[in-house]
């Protein structure tokens, strides 16, 4: 049985207090934003006008729903897949193997689903259902948080992540006390951060276009751009699922609430809110106020995504002609760190680009209402609060070759400005 690791690695997110409170205001957070999103008002920081009874939250309809949707994707992911790739070493000094599958499996979703729609399948229902999917994929959340923090009792120390192993049940329940859960070839982490949040986001952002359709004759010009945008977004990350595997998700931190939470029910119920909102709040958007967001979301998204190529071609082979002619600092890990092309502008290329594109996905909600620019507000908190964590672990791992990275890269995300 695994014990505590006892308080050796610093307590983050406020400890166990933090923990507590982020255990009750994410969900509280969430279920504001789709009640918010359906008000004729729009508010984001009024209170709702009247809270849901239980009769709204819950229905077996849901829960069925929810429960298909999990075992499909699950399903999906079993499938065989075109590649198998091999996760960072691990402490005990082996590497797990993962299915390279996610794009096909959004693919294989999209033809199910357009079968289920020839067939009859009223998509368009979806969205009076957000309420009550949200509140059990809440349930699932808390629940499997639960066998997953049980799990870990029995889990090897080897096994377990530097973080969320505190010793405090509330604080390790919150971050997650092992770091790659898995039963045989089933990887939780893995399988929850890319498949049935990320997919169902763009299902529910369809079923509110489909939606829109039926309520107006067609979708607006704005919904289509937020459809758009987003599946972009979302392709884009199944399709380049092999780089997952190095993130500090993967990699660093355990699987516990904050990260099951988070996949399964935080990013489809709230990076949806655009299209939400836009269901409800119609906005007018002509061809050239919409061509401008167009390039805005190009420019975002050619940053992020040369950004991120960039460093992972990097990282699998510093001689590739891509990437040989670019300026590196040497480590004392034998590992080098980029000081020119993108990751010489800003030491998180990939997080400026990405920050542009939240602004584009906000963008065709028009300037009426702060509502739709939660995302970009929540997310600047996400990624400042990210690079400050990878910014402590590059100093620890590097030393002086990060201090000298950051003397010739001093701006972390925005040029001049932070
Ligand atoms: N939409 C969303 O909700 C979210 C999106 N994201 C996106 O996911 C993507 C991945 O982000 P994230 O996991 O935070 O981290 P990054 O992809 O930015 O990776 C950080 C790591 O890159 C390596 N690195 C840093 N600087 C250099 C350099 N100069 N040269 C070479 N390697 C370097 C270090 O690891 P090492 O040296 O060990 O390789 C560091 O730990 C980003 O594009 C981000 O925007 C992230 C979080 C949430
Ligand atoms: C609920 C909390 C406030 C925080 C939850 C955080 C999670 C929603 C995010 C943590 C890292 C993520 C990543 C992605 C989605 C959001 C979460 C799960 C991506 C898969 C998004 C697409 C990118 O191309 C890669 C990202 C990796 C990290």
């Amino acid at each position: 049985m695994a014990p505590p690791q006892g308080p050796r690695a610093p307590l983050e997110f406020g400890g166990p207090l933090g923990a507590a409170a982020l255990l009750l205001l994410l969900p509280a957070t969430m279920f504001h934003l789709l009640l918010a999103a359906r008000s004729g008002p729009a508010r984001l920081l009024s209170p709702p006008a009247s809270l849901p009874g239980l009769e709204a939250l819950w229905s077996p309809r849901a829960l069925l729903l929810w429960l298909a949707w999990l075992g499909l994707q699950a399903a999906l992911y079993l499938l065989p897949a075109r590649k198998v790739a091999e996760g960072q070493e691990l402490k005990d000094k082996s590497r797990l193997r993962y299915p390279i599958n996610g794009f096909q499996a959004l693919v294989l979703t999209a033809l199910l689903v357009g079968l289920g729609v020839s067939a009859g399948l009223p998509l368009a229902a979806l969205p009076e259902m957000l309420l009550p999917l949200a509140f059990v994929a809440t349930l699932t959340a808390f629940i499997f948080s639960l066998f997953l923090y049980m799990k870990a009792q029995v889990a090897p120390v080897s096994a377990l992540a530097p973080g969320g192993n505190s010793g405090n049940p509330i604080y390790d329940f919150f971050l997650g006390r092992e770091l790659n859960p898995r039963i045989c070839f089933f990887d939780f982490k893995y399988f929850c951060e890319l498949r049935p949040g990320l997919i169902g986001w763009v299902l529910i952002n369809l079923a509110l276009l489909v939606k829109e359709a039926e309520l107006r004759g067609s979708p607006s010009l704005a919904m289509w751009l937020v459809n758009g945008f987003q599946l972009l977004y979302v392709g884009d990350a199944l399709w380049h699922e092999e780089a997952i595997l190095t993130t500090m998700d993967i990699t660093h931190d355990g699987f516990g609430f904050m990260l099951a939470f988070g996949d399964i029910a935080w990013v489809p119920f709230t990076y949806s809110l655009q299209a939400q909102f836009l269901l409800r709040h119609p906005q007018p958007l002509g061809l050239p106020m919409a061509s401008a967001i167009c390039l805005i979301n190009a420019i975002g998204y050619y940053i992020f995504r040369g950004a991120n190529s960039q460093k992972n071609t990097f990282r699998k082979n510093p001689s590739d002609p891509r990437v040989a002619g670019l300026e590196t600092i040497s480590t004392a890990t034998g590992r080098k760190l980029l000081v020119s092309g993108w990751w010489g502008m800003v030491r998180h290329p990939n997080y400026l680009g990405d920050l542009i594109m939240a602004l584009a996905w906000s963008l065709p909600c028009g300037v009426s209402h702060l509502l739709p620019y939660f995302y970009l507000l929540y997310f600047t908190a996400l990624l400042v609060h990210r690079e400050a964590r990878d910014e402590r672990q590059c100093l620890q791992k590097y030393g002086l070759a990060w201090q000298e990275y950051c003397r010739r890269v001093p701006y972390r995300i925005m040029p001049y400005i932070y």
